[in-house]
């Protein structure tokens, strides 16, 4: 699915209207029904109570009229409130005239503000996609009253004063709103950590939008649900073996660390790979063998870490990470790493950490190489960002630099890609941020990138779904606070299944 900008969003309801050959208002009309129907499968009358609609002087507040006349008909009691405006857009004239007499209307004034509860349903269609500069005056006032009075706030389309996609002004007011509902595309602003207070929950709601038109745009940003991994996860053949399905190494590993090195082998194991040799110092043979009887264990001449790179020439895929501590002698294996592989690479945590010490070793990086860091861990690759459309701005900068994707992981983890564009997906769940989901992640990624039938795109598209899917189904069973990473490894298997192509009949 694409993510396109506030612009590219006016570009397509313009082209939507012309295609149809009918009008803005129709398409308001229809926005204003999805969300309106949304609002009332949550929402008897009774429980909402009177609703208050927030109606600003654009578009936005042409929805927000809409569905206040939609409730009213619908048997809500709702009360209107309008900002005031120099001007007002050619819908909201047309839907302030459609709104029935009986429906309460009034102005907006600092002196003239509504009386909220933590109860009170308030309808927040002030401001949307056309957010052009901060709020300031009455617009900020009536939302630092919203704020402070801690109601349910519904936001349409975007919660009021928020940009779409572009940084925030710092201390602007914005609508804290506990569900957030959008029209067909998500929007950027959803994606980022630091909007999260402003946006709750978010929903989108489809409206028709014109397919044809949203095709032929161009964005560099996506996000990847069911449909955009259509296809790329062929079934197994029927006469495919081992060998078909790769052969990976993983250098996982440290005293007090082999858990990570068991959980990145589980994981390897639940993604299809073919064979899976385990690189991990002789302290963990035991625990290896034991934990995981399917993977090979070759054992460092080491007790307690890394200190020797494997002959590699077996390897279709090669993951280096978990757990395998910051020692001097395991970044020199690191570096041999990137001298001499001639296969596809994933390196994740230590092996991130210590290419931040010794920055020069990226130039060494292999083209196509994934790196799975979670934001802290890519700052130590780049620099301290100041926000997150500033770690964006780092993150293309470095896949571009060093012709390599990179996982940075979180709620919506973003693969940025050599070619610049952002990958965000759409999985995972917060039961997922607790210790061993990431070291599950690269024993996926290392699997896949095994594979020789998937392209680093695809491997890492998967492999990020995937692993999210099967944090999603374990919760299912656990809960989230009883989500643990081994027990999102034993879901790999069905998120996998999910995703795999069935034969055209
Ligand atoms: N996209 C879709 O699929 C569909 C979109 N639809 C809806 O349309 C919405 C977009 O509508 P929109 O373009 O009229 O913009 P909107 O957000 O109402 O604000 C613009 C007004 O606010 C003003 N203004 C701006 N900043 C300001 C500030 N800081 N302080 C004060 N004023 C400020 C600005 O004036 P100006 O910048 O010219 O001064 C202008 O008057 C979209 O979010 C969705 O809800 C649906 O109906 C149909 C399907
Ligand atoms: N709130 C969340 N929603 C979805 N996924 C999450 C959330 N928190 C963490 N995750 C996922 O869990 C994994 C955590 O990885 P990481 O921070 O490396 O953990 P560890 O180092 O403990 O293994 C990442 O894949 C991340 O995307
Ligand atoms: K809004």
């Amino acid at each position: 699915m694409k993510i396109l900008t506030a612009a590219q969003t006016k570009q397509v309801d313009q082209a939507t209207i012309q295609a149809e050959n009918s009008s803005s208002d129709v398409l308001m009309e229809r926005a204003a029904t999805a969300f309106t129907d949304w609002l009332t499968a949550r929402q008897s009358p009774a429980e909402a109570g009177e609703v208050l609609v927030l109606a600003g002087p654009g578009n936005n507040g042409g929805d927000g009229l809409v569905a206040a006349r939609l409730l009213h008909q619908r048997g809500y009691s709702v009360r209107v409130w309008v900002l005031p405006a120099e001007k007002y857009s050619a819908d909201f004239t047309v839907n302030r005239q459609r709104l029935p007499a009986v429906v309460p209307v009034a102005e907006l004034a600092s002196e003239q503000l509504p009386t909220l509860t933590t109860n009170t349903l308030v309808i927040d269609a002030l401001f949307g996609t056309g957010l052009s500069r901060p709020l300031e005056g009455i617009a900020a006032s009536v939302v630092q009253h919203l704020n402070a009075a801690h109601a349910r706030v519904v936001a349409i389309d975007m919660p009021s004063g928020l940009l779409t996609d572009a940084p925030q002004p710092k201390d602007s007011a914005v609508v804290h709103a506990r569900h957030t509902i959008s029209f067909e595309l998500p929007k950027l602003a959803f994606l980022l950590p630091q909007n999260a207070a402003f946006i709750g929950d978010w929903h989108l709601l489809p409206i028709g939008l014109n397919r044809e038109v949203i095709e032929q745009l161009e964005t560099p940003m996506y996000f990847v649900d069911v449909p955009t991994l259509a296809g790329k996860l062929p079934k197994r053949a029927k006469f495919g073996h081992k060998g078909t399905y790769g052969h990976a190494l993983l250098l996982a590993g440290s005293k007090g660390k082999i858990g990570a090195a068991v959980l990145a082998t589980k994981a390897c194991l639940h993604s299809g790979v073919g064979l899976l040799t385990l690189r991990t110092p002789a302290v963990g043979y035991d625990v290896v063998q034991t934990a995981v009887p399917e993977a090979m264990a070759l054992v460092d001449p080491h007790q307690d870490f890394l200190t020797e790179l494997p002959d590699l020439k077996s390897y279709s895929a090669v993951g280096m990470g978990p757990g395998i501590g910051q020692q001097t002698a395991t970044q020199e294996v690191l570096a041999q790493l990137l001298r001499e592989a001639k296969m596809p690479l994933v390196l994740d945590a230590d092996a991130l950490n210590l290419l931040g010490q010794q920055r020069e070793l990226l130039a060494l990086l292999p083209p196509d190489t994934i790196l799975t860091p979670h934001p802290k861990e890519f700052e130590r690759l780049t620099e301290p960002a100041r926000d997150d459309y500033h770690r964006l701005e780092l993150l293309r900068a470095f896949c571009q630099q060093h012709q390599c994707y990179v996982v940075l992981k979180g709620a919506y983890t973003c693969l940025g890609a050599p070619d610049g564009r952002f990958y965000f997906n759409s999985t995972g769940n917060p039961g997922m941020g607790t210790g061993g989901s990431g070291d599950v992640l690269t024993g996926v990624l290392t699997a896949l990138r095994g594979h020789s039938f998937l392209s680093a795109l695809d491997a890492a598209l998967l492999g990020v779904y995937a692993h999210g899917r099967a944090g999603d189904l374990a919760a299912q069973h656990t809960g989230e606070a009883g989500l643990s990473a081994s027990a999102i490894t034993r879901f790999l298997g069905p998120a996998f299944q999910e995703l795999t192509t069935t034969e055209p009949f």
